[in-house]
């Protein structure tokens, strides 16, 4: 305990640049100038039905990263995470690091065990893993559960490797992708007439607009590296060079090479990938559900230096041309979405799948241009599945969302890099990732003193804002901590211990209670959008 407010007291004292935005200002004229408008849902979180009896905590699994060929060989093994059980591991401070230093003075302990929902152990397998901590959210996902899996850990611990894996060994995402199809096979809802709109609502699209859905999603599939391509020429055998500063002080280019587009990739290539992957065989029960009909939809947005790009929308091709950045909104409930953000209807894994390595070619691209690595970014995949009675009324939908986000990794980069980009760079993940610890140190606080609670800082980041919803009982939500042994990482990986063992105090509370309202039409502001229906689908009945 001491520790954990030792360390977010240290935390709090490193160099970080909150940057001001136009939006921010907008955000604020908008919250405290007009009353009228402020977001109340901000304030009744914080009392939200936390005091009603809820035992279920945010599930945190540990996954620990097998040493690399040449850190085996190297000094990076000396026992420093030690596997005790399923539930427990044991961080042990090597000699060089800081952490062992402080204890010869009697700051701390060389010796740390903490303890996880499932500790899983550097043999665990791709399968073996997504089958003990995604298959059962996937299942609440299909059943209309929001659920909310983030990966936390430093860089080139593991936490790509584990959402999103290779063709040939699928990460918790692919895997979860392939499960979903497979339930749902034959039972999905003909056309694209039923798209999500805002968190978590429904639109009605007319025949037109449908139409217009149809072309984007096929403009989208063909986005390719030719573009890429574009890009690499425009900017010459640079861009290829590029290499980044990472936390220990040595040159990125070994986390980024493989990251960056070579110039051979080709729609071919892409399709390769997609039709050769080794695809997850599971599938869950459905019918338990009724009869109903699914519409899949997915996006992929990423987070880098407090700004939201869309990583299906095509690169702008010129040279200094800038990416559009997105703007965060809230619903009418006063659930934080995306606003813009591309949702692409997918009738198959394999297409969805497309879409992930489609949206992971730009943001290498973009990382390329922009001299950084993509492990500075937070990249959020969002699924989401409207679930429509078969025979009923459409307007009986219900939407629920599956959000995975690949969090930048959480070391301190403010320790190395010190001047211009970088340094604003390491301010604002430092800012997203503190402020993440902070609100779910929070969340934590306000459980066990619920006499005098605080309020929660959900909005003084994106990713916070974007979470807060599957932190305050709108959804459910777990963390994946991955973590190297290697020695050189030790103080770092401490603090991602720490961080995670406040994480697992956090009681998820229940979903806040809804009143059923009658189903409504609404006209939209935009004259393309004249003929949409939008309903609120999570306070009617699906059945
Ligand atoms: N469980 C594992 N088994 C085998 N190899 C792994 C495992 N976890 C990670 N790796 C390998 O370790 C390397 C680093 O993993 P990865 O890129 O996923 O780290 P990361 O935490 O996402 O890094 P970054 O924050 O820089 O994106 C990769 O080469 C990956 O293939």
């Amino acid at each position: 305990m001491a520790d954990s407010r030792r360390y977010f007291s240290e935390i709090m004292n490193t160099n970080t640049i909150p940057m001001e935005t136009e939006e921010d200002d907008e955000e604020k004229a908008r919250i405290y100038k007009d009353p009228m408008k402020r977001n109340l849902l901000d304030d009744f979180d914080k009392t939200m039905p936390l005091d009603v009896v809820s035992d279920e905590r945010m599930s945190v699994f540990l996954r620990v990263r097998p040493f690399s060929g040449q850190e085996a060989e190297g000094d990076e093994n000396q026992g420093c995470v030690v596997v005790q059980n399923n539930n427990m591991v044991k961080a042990n401070a090597p000699k060089d690091s800081h952490t062992y230093k402080a204890q010869l003075y009697g700051l701390n302990k060389a010796s740390h065990t903490f303890t996880f929902s499932k500790v899983f152990p550097e043999s665990t397998t791709q399968k073996e893993f997504f089958d003990s901590t995604m298959l059962k959210l996937v299942q609440d996902f299909i059943e209309g559960q929001n659920c909310l899996v983030f990966t936390y850990g430093v860089t080139n611990s593991g936490k790509t490797y584990t959402i999103q894996g290779n063709p040939r060994n699928a990460g918790v995402l692919p895997r979860g992708l392939d499960v979903l199809f497979n339930s749902i096979n034959g039972k999905q809802w003909p056309g694209m007439d039923l798209k999500p709109h805002m968190f978590c609502d429904v639109v009605k699209l007319s025949p037109e607009q449908e139409e217009t859905e149809r072309k984007l999603k096929e403009r989208t599939l063909k986005l390719n590296s030719s573009e890429d391509h574009d890009v690499m020429t425009l900017l010459g055998d640079d861009a290829s060079d590029q290499s980044v500063m990472n936390a220990t002080g040595h040159s990125d280019s070994s986390t980024c090479a493989d990251k960056k587009p070579g110039l051979h990739d080709s729609q071919e290539s892409l399709i390769a990938e997609v039709e050769n992957r080794v695809r997850e065989e599971t599938a869950i029960d459905v019918t338990v559900q009724g009869q109903i009909r699914f519409s899949v939809w997915v996006s992929f947005a990423e987070i880098y230096n407090e700004q939201i790009f869309d990583l299906l929308e095509p690169l702008p091709k010129k040279k200094n041309a800038k990416r559009p950045v997105l703007k965060l909104s809230d619903d009418r409930r006063g659930s934080p979405y995306i606003k813009g953000l591309k949702e692409i209807n997918v009738t198959s894994a394999d297409e969805a799948y497309k879409l992930l390595t489609i949206g992971q070619r730009n943001l290498k691209t973009a990382c390329t241009r922009l001299n950084h690595c993509s492990s500075r970014s937070h990249c959020i995949f969002n699924i989401k599945v409207i679930r429509v009675p078969d025979k009923g009324n459409p307007r009986m939908a219900r939407v629920s969302m599956l959000s995975l986000c690949d969090l930048a990794g959480s070391e301190r980069h403010s320790k190395t890099h010190t001047t211009g980009d970088r340094l604003k760079e390491a301010g604002n993940i430092n800012t997203s990732l503190l402020t993440l610890g902070r609100c779910i140190e929070l969340l934590r606080y306000n459980q066990q003193h619920k006499e005098k609670e605080k309020i929660i800082p959900f909005r003084d980041s994106r990713l916070t804002r974007l979470f807060q919803n599957f932190f305050c009982g709108r959804g459910k939500a777990a963390m994946i901590v991955n973590v190297s042994q290697c020695a050189s990482m030790f103080d770092e990986t401490l603090n991602v211990f720490k961080f995670s063992a406040i994480a697992k105090q956090v009681v998820m509370p229940p979903k806040p209670v809804e009143k059923l309202a009658e189903p409504r039409q609404r006209k939209t502001k935009s004259s393309a959008r004249a003929s949409s229906i939008c309903w609120d689908p999570s306070a009617t009945p699906c059945e």
